[in-house]
């Protein structure tokens, strides 16, 4: 299990996450839900180490969740135009290699083999060389969840991935997104604008209003009423 507990994150005198307790399961692709405002992004990051809370710990099996053990998908993808798709995959994982690897990019064949198989698993085997700015949308998204896998996390994160998406893109690139947590069981959180594109592929439901938790519940046991309520609060 991952264990957040009690967590509270305050910019000034205004508390984004607010008192949070919640469990993820590994394997299982969790949707966090809230209106604009409510926290998500700020959770998000305290999971994945870019912000610390102020109280409360996130512990994995017991144990402090390091930052290294997160991996975190954002809106854009925020790959690196003019570098292939392999390229930007690499270069996920080049933060956690030495200094002077990073500063020359180099990677080894075993590492491009697996930057590879990370693309096969989200359905752009034949993409590795193609610039990421002549992938359309979704497949740029894709390359965005590959390069968050050749991390190798523990934990999957992601932030509105599928926002600027159409609908049916977006689904795709949320089946891409579960497939990845099941196959290889991580945790998965992604917060969601439009839930409804989850329906198909969500294991569990969080949802959040001024920083507190307001919703936790599993996808079998959501109502549309459950989600219009996370919507309705202030
Ligand atoms: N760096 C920051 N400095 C000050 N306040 C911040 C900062 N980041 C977020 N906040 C505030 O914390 C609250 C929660 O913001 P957060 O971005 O976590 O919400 P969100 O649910 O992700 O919203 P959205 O759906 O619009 O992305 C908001 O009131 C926001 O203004």
């Amino acid at each position: 299990m991952l264990d957040i507990e009690s967590l509270t994150r305050q910019y000034g005198s205004e508390a984004a996450v607010d008192g949070l307790s919640a469990q993820l399961a590994r394997g299982e692709l969790t949707v966090l839900i809230g209106r604009s405002g409510a926290g998500k992004t700020t959770l998000l990051r305290c999971l994945d180490g870019l912000e610390q809370p102020d109280e409360g710990r996130i512990t994995v099996d017991d144990a402090p969740l390091a930052a290294t053990d997160a991996a975190l998908v954002f809106q854009s993808g925020a790959l690196v135009d003019g570098k292939s798709a392999v390229g930007n995959v690499l270069d996920g994982a080049l933060g956690r290699k030495p200094a002077w690897r990073e500063l020359i990019g180099w990677h080894s064949p075993d590492e491009k083999r697996v930057a590879i198989e990370r693309l096969h698993d989200v359905g752009l085997a034949g993409y590795a060389d193609r610039p990421v700015e002549a992938l359309s949308g979704g497949q740029q998204q894709r390359v965005g969840i590959a390069r968050a896998l050749q991390q190798q996390p523990d934990v999957l994160l992601a932030d509105e991935p599928v926002a600027s998406l159409d609908p049916e893109t977006g689904r795709s690139v949320l089946a891409v997104l579960a497939h990845a947590v099941s196959e290889h069981d991580l945790f998965g959180l992604v917060s969601l604008h439009q839930p409804g594109l989850a329906s198909d592929v969500a294991d569990h439901y969080l949802g959040m209003a001024g920083g507190q938790l307001v919703l936790d519940r599993p996808a079998a046991q959501i109502d549309s009423d459950d989600i219009e309520g996370v919507y309705a609060h202030e």
